[in-house]
């Protein structure tokens, strides 16, 4: 099975982080948020461990903890630290691991260096979170084209929100890419109602992998 794989998103706000809890949590996994922009509340990591139930043990530490929540180049400057690609390689675990970008793929890291151009060197497979509310059709069409350019390995769309089945068929249709399932928007929000939400939503064996 797939041991390690990178969840992103159409945009900042998707619900990546929720995702990546109920994926890390039925996969028994650990997750890895490598950049975290904005420290007040629950960080993702923190939101991960509490969702999907996982022991500290399993949430591995950021690379960068930066304390503004913007863009993570700019949130590295006002924090005096050059983010490195160097320090974002992957760990090697023998279990799944579930690692988190930032907001979209065209994020940038530093003035040179973007999400994207990380992913590309990773080749790991990617999941790519898309809303189902209007204007995802652009979003998502536009992702899929920019991983397709670097020859990211796409794993498939997990759309998140409630159904918009022209929506997702349009998507579907014009990215050719897999639909994994759906995510609908959980008015309780815990770990129990993710977990029920991810095995009724998503087909867990196209999504881990058979080698
Ligand atoms: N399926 C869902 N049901 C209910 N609420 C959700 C769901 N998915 C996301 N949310 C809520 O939407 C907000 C944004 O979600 P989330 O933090 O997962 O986004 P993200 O894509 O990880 O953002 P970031 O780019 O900051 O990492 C959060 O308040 C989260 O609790
Ligand atoms: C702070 C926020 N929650 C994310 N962690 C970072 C989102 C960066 C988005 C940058 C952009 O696309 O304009
Ligand atoms: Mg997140």
């Amino acid at each position: 099975m797939t041991q390690r794989i990178v969840i992103t998103g159409t945009d900042t706000g998707v619900g990546k982080t929720v995702f990546a809890a109920g994926l890390a949590g039925l996969l028994d996994g650990f997750y890895w948020k490598p950049v975290q922009s904005g420290l007040d509340g629950e960080t993702d990591s923190e939101v991960v461990a509490r969702l999907a139930g996982l022991p500290s043990e399993r949430v591995l530490p950021e690379a960068y903890r930066l304390r503004s929540p913007l863009s993570p180049h700019r949130s590295a400057e006002i924090d005096g630290v050059a983010i490195k690609a160097a320090d974002l390689a992957f760990p090697v675990l023998p279990t799944p691991l579930v690692i988190e970008g930032s907001g979209g793929l065209m994020v940038p890291l530093n003035r040179r260096t973007r999400f994207i151009d990380i992913f590309a060197e990773w080749r790991l497979p990617v999941i790519l979170c898309a809303r189902t509310t209007l204007g995802t059709i652009n979003h998502t069409l536009l992702s899929v084209e920019a991983l397709r350019a670097r020859s990211i390995p796409l794993a498939g769309i997990a759309f998140i929100g409630d159904e918009m089945a022209d929506t997702q068929r349009t998507i579907v249709e014009f990215s050719g890419a897999p639909q994994l399932g759906r995510l609908p928007h959980l008015d309780v929000l815990t770990g129990k109602t993710l977990r029920d939400a991810m095995v009724a939503g998503f087909a867990f064996a196209s999504i881990a992998g058979g080698d």
